[in-house]
This record gives structure tokens, sequence and C-alpha cells, in this order.
């Protein structure tokens, strides 16, 4: 049994599986890390790996009491993951990004996938049918445009996510909603629809915090899948015991 844990920019998802059975899900913020994994690891007791990706500021160091009673794995660019990494500079590609490529490559074999991540940042990621790893995009997510309006200007409030009634936005807290939801799904859709330009096939893998939000708005067929960070930092772990 595995604890995998994914430390965001926001919060903090931990999972635990038996091969491919996800047991159960536990979200908490960095301050609860510690309190939580005890919990865990007392409620299932065959956890003997604790396998980890992070791109928030919890450190390698964090994890290292567990040593003593687990198997610590701490992703990093040097593990071996299914795809080659065309990226200019594979070392500063975000450990979340590459977990989820490998997912995406495991799950859909030969075939083009591009995977989503709507977290704190919107992630896209490409990897082709030979398994080339090409890039992708960042962009703000959904509560950080919302909160980019507040902090960065006078007048403007802090909204929390709404479906906006119409395009045309009818007062300060209708444009806002407008703005953001309507903007963050044309441009998806908008990033899907220059993709398919260039590639006739390809799945697609919507996943992050906005994954339930975002998937019945956008105008393409996805694969929604909330835990798909989860499954497949699972999937990577496995990789890796057959291939380190
Ligand atoms: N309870 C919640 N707390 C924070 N964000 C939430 C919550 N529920 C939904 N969200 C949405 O999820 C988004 C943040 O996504 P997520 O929780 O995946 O971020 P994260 O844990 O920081 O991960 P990452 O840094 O990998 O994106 C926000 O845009 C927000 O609208
Ligand atoms: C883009 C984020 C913040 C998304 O979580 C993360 O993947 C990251 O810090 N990436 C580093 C930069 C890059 O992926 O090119
Ligand atoms: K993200």
């Amino acid at each position: 049994m595995i604890l995998v844990v994914d430390v965001g920019n926001t919060r903090i998802k931990g999972a635990v599986f038996e091969d491919a059975i996800l047991f159960e899900i536990f979200v908490f913020s960095k301050m609860e890390l510690q309190k939580n994994i005890e919990n865990i690891l007392k409620k299932f007791e065959k956890i003997t790996d604790l396998v980890v990706s992070s791109v928030g500021d919890v450190e390698k160091q964090s994890f290292s009491a567990y040593n003593k009673v687990l198997n610590v794995h701490f992703l990093s660019h040097e593990d071996p993951f299914p795809f080659y990494n065309c990226y200019a500079t594979p070392k500063t590609l975000g450990i979340d990004r590459m977990v989820l490529a490998a997912g995406a490559t495991l799950e859909f074999p030969n075939q083009n996938r591009l995977v989503i991540d709507a977290g704190t940042c919107v992630t896209y990621d490409f990897i082709d049918q030979e398994n080339n790893y090409l890039g992708g995009a960042i962009a703000p997510g959904l509560r950080l445009r919302y909160e980019a309006l507040h902090n960065f200007t006078a007048k403007l409030p802090l909204l929390s996510l709404e479906s906006p009634k119409d395009f045309i936005g009818t007062s300060t807290s209708e444009s806002i909603h407008s703005g953001v939801v309507n903007g963050f799904v044309y441009e998806i859709d908008g990033f899907i629809d220059e993709y398919k330009a260039r590639y006739s096939n390809f799945i697609i893998i919507l996943t992050g915090g906005d994954t339930d939000f975002l998937a019945k708005r956008l105008k393409n067929t996805i694969f929604a899948n909330s835990n798909f960070l989860l499954e497949s930092l699972n999937q990577t772990f496995q990789y890796k015991i057959k291939n380190d």
C-alpha cells in the first residue's frame, strides 16, 4: 500500500493506493501536513511507501522523518519517466507536469495526449503518440484571476467563483465573473482548437481543482478527472519500481 502526496501551490492532496485501487483522498493545508500524514499512516497500517511530488515550498527535508518507518520517494527529474523530454529546459519543468505527462503516457498508450490542469495555475502539456513530451503553456488559474483583479486595482472587489449570467456583464460583479469565467473558458477552447489545427487526433484530459466547474462549460469533449494527478503519481511510482 502506498501514500501519494501532491504538494500544490494552494493546498496538499494525499491518496492511499493498493495497486490501481484508490482507497481514500485527503486534502489539507501545509500547516497540517505532519498531523495529516501521521493520521493517514495510523489508519492505513499497510502503507510501506510515501511518494511525493512538490511544486510548493515544502521541501524534501519535511518528509525525512518518515524515512525510519517508510520508503520515502521525493520525485525529481532524476527519476525514470515513460516519455522523452523535449522541453528546452527540462530541469525547470514542474514535477507535477512531468507526473501528469507520465500518467497520460501510461494510461493512454500510442496516441497524442493533451493534459489540462486547472489548478492554481492552468497548465497545458502535450505528449505525442511517439511519447515525446513537447511542452505546452502556463497561465493564471481561475482563483488567481479573481485575486489579480482585486490585488492590482483600487476599485475591484475580491469575488468568489460564480457562473456569469451572460457574456455581457451588466454590473461590476457580473463584468468580473464574465471576464474571468468566460475568458478562461474561451481561452481553453481556443488552445484546444490550436492543437486540433496541428494534430488531427488527440485525447484531452482535464484535471485540477476547477475540473468540475469547467468540464460542463467547454465545447470540446474531454476526460474530466480531478484525481488524475493523484492517479498519475501512483502510475509514476509503479513505473519507477520497474525501471529504476
Ligand atoms: N477548497 C478549495 N480551496 C482552494 N481552491 C479550490 C477549492 N475548491 C476548488 N478550488 C479551485 O481550485 C483551484 C486551485 O486548484 P488546486 O486545488 O488543484 O490547486 P493546488 O492544490 O494549488 O494545485 P496546483 O498548485 O498543482 O495547481 C482554484 O482556482 C479554485 O477555484
Ligand atoms: C506551473 C506550475 C506552477 C503548475 O503547478 C508548476 O508546474 C511549476 O512550478 N512549473 C515550473 C515551470 C515549468 O513547468 O516550466
Ligand atoms: K496546476
